[in-house]
């Protein structure tokens, strides 16, 4: 992918994700609007020209899954239909790499706002971790909006289409088994940085959109982490 035009931008937006999901929500003005057993939602009230864009950080802890496995899940659109219950249609409008593609989604009208699509690169990446050389066990997704030829912003207006930026940090946790056996998914622990700032593009009411927020981030992790561990439960591990 490193020929492709977006390659410049893909790096610069993934290595920023990256960081940002590092910090920990200690410092700054996180607020914890959400938890379920492993998972912590947070989020910060932040509007851009009147519109809600608050950004969203969400840490969670899967056992018996690895980074790689639920990264591939969630970049592969081959499964979106399975865990993603806000969308209608979803294409692949441009396959730029094994590891980036573009993609175009439309999500389900959500009243009394207008619907959405969403039209961003997403691109899949195994971190070395500057801190721990030999931690080669993070991998991230990282979907950033874009421009596209084929889905140009006034094509029919039918849409209002949103800003985002999200990432998906997931480091696997090994706990060697004692007697030098052979790993097991019951030595994995996957800890997941979710990150998302989601600019709705046009008016919505704030009471819609936090409240539209508070119902569905928690919803779509639970139900994409629960995924992604029945489909890796009876497979072979992937690191
Ligand atoms: C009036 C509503 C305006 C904003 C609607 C909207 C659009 C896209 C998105 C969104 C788009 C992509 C991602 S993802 O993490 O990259 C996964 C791939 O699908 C995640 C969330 C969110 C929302 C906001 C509803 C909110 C909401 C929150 C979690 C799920 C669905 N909807």
């Amino acid at each position: 992918a490193q020929s492709h035009v977006l390659w410049p931008e893909i790096d610069r937006i993934t290595a920023e994700q990256l960081h940002y999901a590092r910090q920990g929500v200690g410092e700054g003005v996180w607020e914890l609007f959400a938890e379920d057993g492993e998972m912590r939602m947070y989020k910060r009230e932040e509007e851009v020209n009147g519109l809600v864009v608050d950004p969203l950080k969400a840490v969670h802890t899967v056992k018996g899954v690895t980074g790689f496995e639920m990264c591939h899940y969630f970049f592969s659109p081959d499964y979106r239909l399975d865990w993603e219950t806000t969308i209608e249609q979803m294409k692949v409008l441009e396959k730029v790499s094994d590891d980036t593609m573009i993609f175009l989604q439309i999500h389900k009208r959500v009243w009394p706002a207008s619907q959405r699509d969403a039209l961003f690169w997403s691109h899949l990446r195994q971190v070395p971790d500057s801190r721990d050389p030999d931690a080669q066990n993070i991998w991230i997704v990282c979907n950033h909006s874009t421009e596209h030829h084929s889905a140009p912003e006034k094509s029919n207006g039918k849409y209002i289409r949103v800003f985002l930026t999200v990432a998906l940090v997931c480091q696997t946790m090994i706990e060697p088994p004692k007697n030098g056996a052979q790993i097991t998914r019951d030595d994995l622990t996957c800890k997941i940085t979710y990150c998302s700032v989601v600019n709705p593009g046009g008016w919505a009411p704030a009471s819609v959109l936090r409240a539209v927020y508070k119902r569905e981030y928690p919803k779509f992790l639970k139900k994409f982490t629960h995924y992604v561990y029945d489909q890796c439960k009876n497979k072979p591990i992937r690191f």
